[in-house]
C-alpha cells in the first residue's frame, strides 16, 4: 500500500499572537484573523486535492479550532481525530503571559533569543499556582506536565508520538493532517528534515498555511522542507514570526 501524504498546519493567529505575548500552554483562542486563516487553510487543502483521512491535534483550543475550521472548509469535518498533549506548544515556563517586546527590552537580545530559539536553554520554570500555570487542569491529569521546556524537550515528546502514532496511520495509506503549534511543528520538522541543533534556530513556521510532505516508504520526506500550499504568503508570514518582539 502506498504511504499517505502528511500535511502540517500551525494554528491560525491566536489572540495572544496578535498581542505579542508568550503563550505556550495557555489555552487562548483564535483571533478573527486566525479564524479566517484556518478556513483558508482548508480551502487550500481542497484546491490541492489534498484531503485528509485522519487528523491529529494537540489538546489546545487554537489547534483544535484550526483543525475544525480547516476540515469544515475542505468538507472533511467528519474524519477521525486523535488528540494528544505531546503535540502541544512548547511550555514557555515563567515567560507565559509576558509581552515579547518588553521581555526583549528587559533582558536584551541575546537572552531573549536564547529563551526563544536556542535548542537547549529553557526559560525559568513557571511557579505552580501562578496565573498562567496549568496545574489542576483536568486535561493534563495523569501526565507529568512540564513547568518549562526548551525545544530539545519538545523533540523528546514529539518524535515518539510521530513514530508510534502518526507513522502507522501514514503507513496504513492514510493522508494525515497534523494541526499543532509553532514549536511542536519546529520539533517535528527538525526530525523529518534532519536539521541540526544550531540551524533549527532559524526555522519559523507561519500560522494557518498547510505544509505538505510527500514521504518515501520509510516515512522520510522525498522533498526536504516540504511544500507550502501558498509559498508566497508563507514567506511573508515566516518573516513576521522571526521578527516578533521587535
Ligand atoms: O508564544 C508561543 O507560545 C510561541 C508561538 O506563538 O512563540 P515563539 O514563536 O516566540 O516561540
Amino acid at each position: 500500500m502506498a504511504i499517505g501524504t502528511l500535511v502540517l498546519i500551525r494554528h491560525g493567529e491566536s489572540v495572544w499572537n496578535a498581542q505579542n505575548l508568550f503563550t505556550g500552554w495557555v489555552d487562548v483562542e483564535l483571533s478573527e484573523k486566525g479564524v479566517a486563516e484556518a478556513a483558508r487553510g482548508g480551502h487550500l487543502l481542497r484546491e490541492a486535492n489534498l484531503l485528509p483521512d485522519l487528523v491529529h491535534t494537540s489538546l489546545q483550543r487554537r489547534a483544535i479550532s484550526t483543525a475544525n475550521l480547516a476540515l469544515d472548509a475542505a468538507d472533511r469535518h467528519w474524519i477521525p481525530v486523535k488528540r494528544d498533549w505531546r503535540l502541544n506548544e512548547r511550555h514557555y515556563g515563567a515567560l507565559q503571559g509576558k509581552n515579547k517586546k518588553q521581555t526583549l527590552e528587559e533582558f536584551g537580545e541575546e537572552q531573549f533569543m536564547l529563551w526563544r530559539r536556542s535548542y537547549d536553554t529553557p526559560p525559568p520554570p513557571i511557579e505552580k499556582g501562578s496565573e498562567f500555570s496549568q496545574d489542576g487542569d483536568p486535561r493534563y491529569a495523569g501526565i507529568d506536565a512540564p513547568l518549562t521546556e526548551c525545544l530539545k524537550d519538545v523533540v523528546a515528546r514529539v518524535v515518539p508520538y510521530w513514530e508510534n502514532e502518526i507513522v502507522p496511520d501514514l503507513k496504513a495509506g492514510k493522508n494525515v493532517l497534523v494541526a499543532a503549534h509553532g514549536n511542536s511543528l519546529r520539533a517535528l520538522v527538525k526530525h523529518l528534515d534532519g536539521i541540526s541543533d544550531a540551524d533549527i534556530a532559524g526555522l519559523n513556521i507561519p500560522t494557518g498555511i498547510p505544509l505538505r510532505y510527500d514521504l518515501d516508504d520509510s516515512a522520510a520526506p522525498t522533498t526536504p522542507g516540504g511544500l507550502y500550499l501558498d509559498p508566497e504568503a508563507a514567506k511573508i508570514a515566516i518573516a513576521k514570526v522571526a521578527n516578533q518582539g521587535r
